[in-house]
């Protein structure tokens, strides 16, 4: 126990029980293969419950689920966090209206992720799914989704994040041959993010297939 508990236990079963629901659904679609993934929701100024690191995450329990301080350190647990827990810290700690950070491996984020590691960004452009996204209004838009090269350093990767959070508003990113970070201000709009950014994907992989088929 690296920490003493400083937050508040209530705010964290619910949390719990927020991420355990949530993520068994998108388990349930595929997106979490093998223990990957990882998830986390704001629990106040300066703590979020994260997952532990190599969980099952089609099958969390609330022992699943852990506090860390926006340093990454353990708080109240001798569990260890994900092993991608700055992605989540750096987040929380540059805007306070980040309250829910979801990390998938779908196929989709997979393939495109590969596919668009050249260009370093998949263009999205002219569909009415991106609305979803905070701030979109209408269809006649086009947002670029960075694709990040991969790293198991992640003090390299939050770099990176960092200089394209330093450009403007976005809500998600790829890593090349990983998957998709996507945020929102709760639960509700980081889902919102994920499923749209995952479906979006999808469509632009499969015009490419339709376009070779042809
Ligand atoms: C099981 S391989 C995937 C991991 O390396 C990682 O990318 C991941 O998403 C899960 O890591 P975790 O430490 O469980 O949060
Ligand atoms: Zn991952």
């Amino acid at each position: 126990m690296d920490s003493a508990a400083s937050y508040d236990p209530q705010a964290l079963r619910d949390r719990a029980a927020q991420l355990i629901a949530n993520v068994r659904e998108l388990s349930q679609l595929g997106w979490t293969p093998a223990t990957s993934s990882n998830f986390s929701a704001r629990l106040d100024a300066g703590h979020a419950a994260i997952t532990v690191s190599g969980r099952d995450k089609g099958r969390l329990v609330e022992d699943d689920i852990m506090v860390v301080d926006f340093d990454g350190r353990a708080v109240g647990s001798a569990h260890r966090p994900s092993a991608e827990t700055l992605l989540h810290t750096q987040l929380y700690r540059r805007f306070d209206d980040v309250g829910c950070i979801l990390h998938t491996h779908s196929r989709h984020q997979t393939v495109a992720s590969r596919l668009f590691a050249g260009p370093g960004h998949v263009r999205l452009e002219g569909y009415e799914l991106l609305k979803a996204f905070r701030g979109n209004e209408t269809h006649e838009t086009a947002i670029d989704v960075p694709v990040l090269p991969n790293s198991q350093h992640m003090p390299t990767l939050a770099a990176q994040v960092d200089a394209l959070l330093d450009r403007g508003p976005m809500w998600g990113y790829l890593i090349d041959g990983h998957g998709l970070y996507a945020w929102g201000r709760d639960m509700a709009e980081a889902r919102r993010h994920l499923e749209a950014f995952d479906f979006l994907l999808g469509c632009e992989l499969e015009i490419r297939r339709l376009a070779v088929a042809r």
